[in-house]
């Protein structure tokens, strides 16, 4: 029976199996997905990554499940820690990756900070996608006390509430209620951040798919992106998750640059009984 060798790595906590499937895609089914997820009997993620051959002018394709199963088209950490695997393997200092959401390139100094730059986010309400016209800076949708999100779309829906202080918000009880909110087709990352100073901003994140996750690196990209245009932040913020710090720039063209540190936790081989789904 198939058995898959992965590397567990994570950003922040942020954390991720990581399958190398360029010679050999794995068979993943959802069932497969959800029981390597379960954290008790299986590995444990909140994002399942494989790595596959592109004819794109990138590196790799990158693969993204949640731990739902379901796929996302973004993610900010684990594009810094599959950058940071290429970059080791190849040698080199800078590498493209190709994902759903276009061709994200990673580059770093020293291979343990890696900087990703996330492209240009998009702010049309049928981009995030919202499913009525809505001013994106200022959706009209209240969730407990949560009220007033800025939709913007990097690569993956995100709907930004800023909250006085982030940390009193009962993010268990409401994230998975804007989750699935009928104005967000797709679901939403749901983001409650507060302003700490000019520069800094705490951040906590309910990542679609997932739960509350300790860092999320598209979520810090809509983030910084969603302070600017409430005037809020410049276009420099360090974000602090529960994870720990991300810092962010958005650059003269518009894209979101994300920088942070990545970690190796182990390899190991997936065994047979979890592919098939039985937890
Ligand atoms: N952890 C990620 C985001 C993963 C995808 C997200 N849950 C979604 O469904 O869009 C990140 O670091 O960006």
């Amino acid at each position: 029976m198939e058995q898959i060798p992965f590397i567990k790595m994570h950003g922040l906590g942020n954390d991720f199996v990581i399958i190398d499937g360029r010679s050999r895609l794995p068979d993943l089914s959802v069932a497969a997905l959800r029981a390597i997820a379960d954290r008790h009997r299986g590995v444990g993620y909140d994002q399942l990554i494989v790595m596959e051959p592109t004819a794109n002018g990138a590196d790799i394709f990158m693969r993204i499940y949640n731990a739902d199963g379901s796929e996302a088209e973004a993610c900010g950490n684990a594009t810094r820690c599959v950058a940071h695997l290429l970059m080791e393997e190849a040698g080199k200092n800078a590498v493209t990756i190709e994902t759903r959401a276009g061709l994200l390139a990673g580059t770093t100094e020293d291979r343990q900070h890696i900087v990703i730059d996330m492209g240009a986010p998009k702010l049309g309400w049928r981009d995030i996608p919202l499913s009525r016209e809505e001013d994106t800076a200022h959706i009209n949708l209240t969730v407990g006390p949560l009220a007033d999100p800025v939709g913007v779309n990097m690569g993956n829906p995100h709907a930004v509430f800023f909250v006085d202080d982030a940390d009193t918000v009962d993010l268990e009880k409401w994230g998975p209620i804007a989750e699935i909110d009928p104005i967000f087709p797709k679901r939403a990352n749901i983001s409650i951040a507060s302003k700490m100073d000019a520069g800094n901003f705490r951040l906590r994140v309910w990542e679609r798919g997932v739960g509350i996750t300790l860092a999320c690196g598209s979520a810090a990209c809509a983030t910084i992106v969603a302070a600017n245009i409430r005037g809020l932040a410049g276009k420099d913020a360090r974000l602090h998750l529960d994870g720990g710090p991300l810092d962010m720039r958005i650059g003269d063209n518009g894209h979101v640059f994300m920088g942070g540190p990545i970690a190796t936790s182990y390899r190991g081989v997936l065994d047979a009984g979890l592919l098939t789904g039985a937890a």
